[in-house]
């Protein structure tokens, strides 16, 4: 459905996208990547919303750079910043947003319904909590009916059990379309995503099952015990935890093993941290 081919992007002297090249169908694509990645800007240049410095999308066959319209069509964006007037009620802003695109008001009533703010969608957006107000941001987005989704950070700020309650709603509603969504929760990826695109620094170095990442990681995880730090030796530190002996353990990342650790089961965590670890010293 979707090929991106070499998508490179700049503002001014920063590259922000660094030949990013990748095919899509349908299923859920995590986009995973530390803060300053270029993951909005990937998502912004897919919703048509900007034009990268250099490279090609096709949508079904179709150079969409300069003939944005099949794609636009065919693509729901839900921005990080999207805006939710505080006096509107849910259903009227729903209603005014889908005629905006020329999709019939209805299928917001539906989505409203079907994600569970029926009885709360005549209410104000200024009385919805984060988790109620990114619902209906979903809600709206599932309303476009279009088969490409694209969804940036939508979790951020969403306490757990909201993100558990996103994470359902998002997987059974989009079964036969594409979702690509931006996050930088490892957990939210272990919870939905098909697939992964990890994204550093503009450049994309990891396509794959997650768990391809765990399986065929070449650097273990371990843990030990020290009061020392171990950082600058090549490793990364994945997690620090203080023992109620007053002992700290630290996981990391690594080889070889340090003298002392003890090998772990490592996870996609680990392995993310590792490939994003800007602070390695090799
Ligand atoms: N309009 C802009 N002008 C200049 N630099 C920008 C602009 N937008 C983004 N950048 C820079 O481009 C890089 C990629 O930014 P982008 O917002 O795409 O990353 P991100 O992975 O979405 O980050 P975050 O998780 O913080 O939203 C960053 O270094 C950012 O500072």
């Amino acid at each position: 459905m979707l090929n991106i081919e070499k998508l490179s992007h700049r503002y001014q002297q920063k590259v922000a996208l660094d030949q990013i090249t990748f095919h899509a169908e349908q299923g859920i694509i995590g986009l995973l990547g530390r803060n300053g990645a270029g993951k909005s800007t990937l998502l912004r240049i897919l919703a048509t919303l900007q034009q990268p410095s250099e490279g090609e999308i096709f949508y079904h066959n179709q150079a969409s750079i300069e003939n944005p319209k099949a794609l636009r069509q065919a693509t729901a964006y839900l921005p990080q910043d999207m805006v939710y007037p505080a006096k509107l009620s849910a259903r009227d802003y729903i209603h005014y947003l889908l005629r905006l695109r020329g999709n019939s008001p209805k299928a917001g009533d539906e989505w409203l319904e079907k994600l569970g703010l029926g009885s709360v969608a005549h209410k104000p957006l200024g009385s919805y909590s984060g988790g109620m107000r990114q619902r209906m941001g979903l809600a709206y987005i599932l309303a476009c009916e279009t088969p490409i989704i694209l969804l940036d950070e939508p979790t951020q700020g969403l306490d757990p059990w909201e993100r558990v309650r996103f994470h359902e709603y998002l997987a059974a509603a989009t079964h036969d379309r594409l979702v690509l969504f931006s996050t930088h929760i490892v957990s939210d990826i272990e919870a939905i995503a098909h697939r992964i695109l990890i994204i550093d620094q503009g450049k994309l170095v990891f396509d794959g099952h997650p768990q391809t990442l765990t399986t065929t990681s070449a650097e273990p995880s371990w843990q030990i015990e020290a009061n020392l730090p171990i950082y600058g030796q090549g490793y990364t530190i994945t997690n620090v935890r203080r023992e109620i002996a007053g002992s700290v353990r630290m996981r990391g990342v690594g080889l070889p093993i340090p003298r002392g650790a003890t090998r772990v089961a490592t996870t996609l965590e680990d392995q993310y941290l590792r490939l994003t670890d800007q602070e390695r010293i090799v």
